[in-house]
C-alpha cells in the first residue's frame, strides 16, 4: 500500500534526526578545515534519501519585522481553497479586512494540487528560547508556512505556482478588503501626516437597484469590465491605465448614486476630491501621488468647484452688494474665503487628469459630475480626458419600473400606462419619483403610493406646461422686440440714406465746381 505523506515524513524525520545527532558528534572530532567537505557530503546523502524540496515563508521578515506579503498572500490563497480546508483552523481579524480570515492552525497539514502536481502545505511556529522585550507582539513566536513538493516538479513550482499563489492571494485580499472613502484635508487641518483622511466606504448602491435605461446601464457595465481587464491592452497601445467619466444631468438624477454603484462594482476605493480645499496646483499634484491603485477619483459639481469655466460668474456684482450678501449669509462668506484661497487653475486640473504624474499608478477612474455640461471648458471634457460622457436624464418609464421594483416590489400596476404617458410630458427626477413611491406611514398601500405619484406627475406636468408657455411667451416677446428693433433700424437707415443721398448729390456738385475752377 502506498505510504501517505505523513507516514513518509515520520520515517524520514526520525532518520534525519539520527543523522543530525551522528553529525553533531562527528564534527567534534573533525578538524575545522574538513568540516565543509563533510557537510557537503551530508547534504548529498540527505538529498538522496529525501527527494522533496521545502520552501519556508515566515510571517515576519526584515530587520523591522514587517508582515510578509508572501505570508499574507498564502494565508488568503489557502483560505479561498475550500477543497483544501484544514480540520483545525484559526480565525484572525486582519487589518483593513472586512471579514475574519480563516487559516489553518499551527502544525496542520493540507494537500494541494497544481497542474497535476501534488503539494503539501504545513503551518508551524517556532518559539524563541530567549524571549526579549519588543514592540512586536510575535517576536518570540514566529509562524511560518512550509511548502513541500517533489524535486522533479521544481520548474513547475518555482516557475508558475509561486506566482499563481501570489496573484490568487492578492485577489482574495482585494475582495476581502474593507474599502475606503477618502477626502482631502482642508488646508488648515493640521496634525495629519497624509493629505487624505478616510472612513470605511459602505454605500449600498449597486447597478441592480440603479434606475436607468437597461441598455445604457449594460453599456456602462461592459465599459467598466473592459477597463478592469484592460491591463495588457493599455500597455499595448502605450496609454496610462485610467479612464475618465463625465456624468451630467439635472439634480437628483442619480449621478452620485451611479458613482457609488461603480465603486462597489469595481471594488475600488473612492477619493472624493474637494477642489476648493486645495491650495494650489502643486498641492493638487501631491494629492494625486498619494492616490492608490484601483481607485476612483471623484470631483462632484465640477462647474461649481472653481472658476474653471471662465463663465461661472454670470453677473458681476458690485463690492457693496457682495458685502451685504456675505453679512447676511455666513456660509457664502466662508465659501468666498475658500475660493479666494484656492489657486488651482484649469491647466493645473488638466495636468492632474492626464499629465505625466497621472500615469504613476494604474487602474484609476476619474469621474466628474455636473448639472451644466455646457458650462464646462471644452479642453476639460474632451475625449482622452473624459473618455465617456454619460447623461443622467429625468426619469423615463424604464427607470420608473426599476424604482417601483426596488421600492414596492411590484412588476406591474394598473396605473403604469398613465404614469408612462405622464413621465413623457412631465420632467421629474428619479429622486422625486422614488420619494413618491416610498410608503410614508405604517399601512400605506402600494395603490396609495402610485396615486400620490400620479398626482405629483400631474402637478409636474402642469408646471412644465406653464414653464413652457412662459418660455414661449418670453421667446415671442423677444422676437417681437427684435422685429421692432429691426423695423426701427430700417426706418432710421432709410432716413439716413435719404439725407445721405441729398448730401451726396450736393458733394458731387461741389466737387465738380472745384474741378472746373482748377481747369
Ligand atoms: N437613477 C437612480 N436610481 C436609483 N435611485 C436614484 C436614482 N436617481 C436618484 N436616486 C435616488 O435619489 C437620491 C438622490 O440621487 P443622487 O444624489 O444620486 O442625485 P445626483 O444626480 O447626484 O444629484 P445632484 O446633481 O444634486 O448631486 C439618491 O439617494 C437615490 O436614492
Ligand atoms: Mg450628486
Amino acid at each position: 500500500m502506498a505510504m501517505t505523506m505523513g507516514e513518509l515524513w515520520t520515517q524520514v524525520g526520525s532518520l534525519m534526526a539520527t543523522l543530525m545527532f551522528v553529525w553533531a558528534i562527528i564534527q567534534q572530532y573533525f578538524p575545522y578545515q574538513f568540516r565543509g567537505h563533510v557537510q557537503r557530503y551530508a547534504h548529498k546523502l540527505t538529498g538522496f534519501l529525501y527527494p522533496y524540496i521545502t520552501i519556508t515563508f515566515p510571517e515576519y521578515t526584515g530587520e523591522r519585522l514587517r508582515r510578509s506579503e508572501a505570508f499574507s498572500a498564502i494565508q488568503n490563497y489557502l483560505a479561498s481553497r475550500s477543497s483544501i480546508r484544514a480540520n483545525r483552523m484559526r480565525a484572525e481579524a486582519v487589518k483593513d479586512s472586512k471579514s475574519l480570515i480563516l487559516s489553518m492552525d499551527d502544525n496542520e497539514e493540507v494537500i494541494d494540487e497544481f497542474e497535476g502536481v501534488q503539494i503539501w502545505w504545513t503551518s508551524s511556529k517556532t518559539t524563541s528560547k530567549n524571549p526579549s522585550v519588543s514592540y512586536y507582539p510575535s517576536n518570540d513566536e514566529r509562524r511560518f508556512y512550509k511548502l513541500t513538493f517533489h524535486r522533479r516538479h521544481r520548474d513547475t513550482i518555482l516557475g508558475s505556482f509561486i506566482n499563481h499563489i501570489m496573484e490568487q492571494g492578492k485577489a482574495v485580499e482585494q475582495m476581502n478588503r474593507q474599502r475606503k472613502l477618502y477626502m482631502n484635508n482642508a488646508k488648515n487641518d493640521w496634525g495629519h501626516k497624509s493629505n487624505w483622511r478616510h472612513v470605511p466606504f459602505e454605500h449600498p448602491a449597486n447597478f441592480k437597484t440603479l434606475a436607468m435605461d437597461p441598455k445604457k446601464k449594460q453599456e456602462i457595465i461592459n465599459d467598466l469590465i473592459k477597463f478592469k481587464n484592460g491591463k495588457e491592452y493599455y500597455e499595448k497601445v502605450g496609454k496610462a491605465w485610467k479612464r475618465g467619466y463625465l456624468l451630467y444631468g439635472p439634480p437628483g438624477t442619480g449621478k452620485s448614486t451611479m458613482i457609488a454603484a461603480m465603486a462597489n462594482f469595481m471594488e475600488y476605493d473612492v477619493y472624493d476630491l474637494e477642489l476648493t480645499s486645495v491650495k494650489d496646483n502643486s498641492e493638487l499634484k501631491k494629492l494625486l501621488i498619494e492616490v492608490s491603485n484601483k481607485a476612483m477619483i471623484v470631483i462632484e459639481d465640477i462647474d461649481c468647484s472653481l472658476d474653471l469655466t471662465g463663465q461661472r460668474k454670470k453677473k458681476k456684482k458690485t463690492e457693496d452688494e457682495e458685502e451685504t450678501e456675505e453679512k447676511k449669509d455666513p456660509v457664502k462668506k466662508a465659501e468666498k474665503e475658500e475660493e479666494k484661497q484656492s489657486k488651482v487653475t484649469l491647466s493645473g486640473l488638466l495636468n492632474f487628469i492626464d499629465g505625466i504624474w497621472s500615469a504613476c499608478g494604474g487602474e484609476r477612474l476619474i469621474i466628474f459630475t455636473t448639472n451644466h455640461k455646457e458650462k464646462l471648458d471644452e479642453a476639460l471634457i474632451r475625449r482622452g480626458r473624459m473618455d465617456k460622457h454619460i447623461e443622467m436624464p429625468f426619469c423615463g418609464f424604464e427607470a420608473f419600473k426599476a424604482l417601483s421594483r426596488n421600492y414596492l416590489d411590484v412588476e406591474w400596476h394598473d396605473s403604469y400606462h398613465k404614469i408612462g404617458q405622464l413621465l413623457e410630458e412631465a420632467e421629474m427626477s428619479p429622486a422625486d419619483v422614488a420619494e413618491n413611491l416610498m410608503p410614508k406611514y405604517e399601512g400605506e398601500t402600494m395603490d396609495d403610493c402610485f396615486k400620490r405619484l400620479v398626482e405629483a406627475l400631474e402637478d409636474a406636468k402642469e408646471e412644465a406646461e406653464k414653464k413652457k408657455k412662459a418660455e414661449e411667451e418670453a421667446e415671442a416677446a423677444k422676437m417681437a422686440e427684435k422685429e421692432k428693433e429691426k423695423e426701427k433700424e430700417k426706418k432710421s437707415k432709410d432716413i439716413e440714406m435719404k439725407s445721405n443721398g441729398i448730401g451726396g448729390k450736393e458733394a458731387k456738385e461741389n466737387g465738380e465746381t472745384e474741378k472746373d475752377e482748377k481747369n
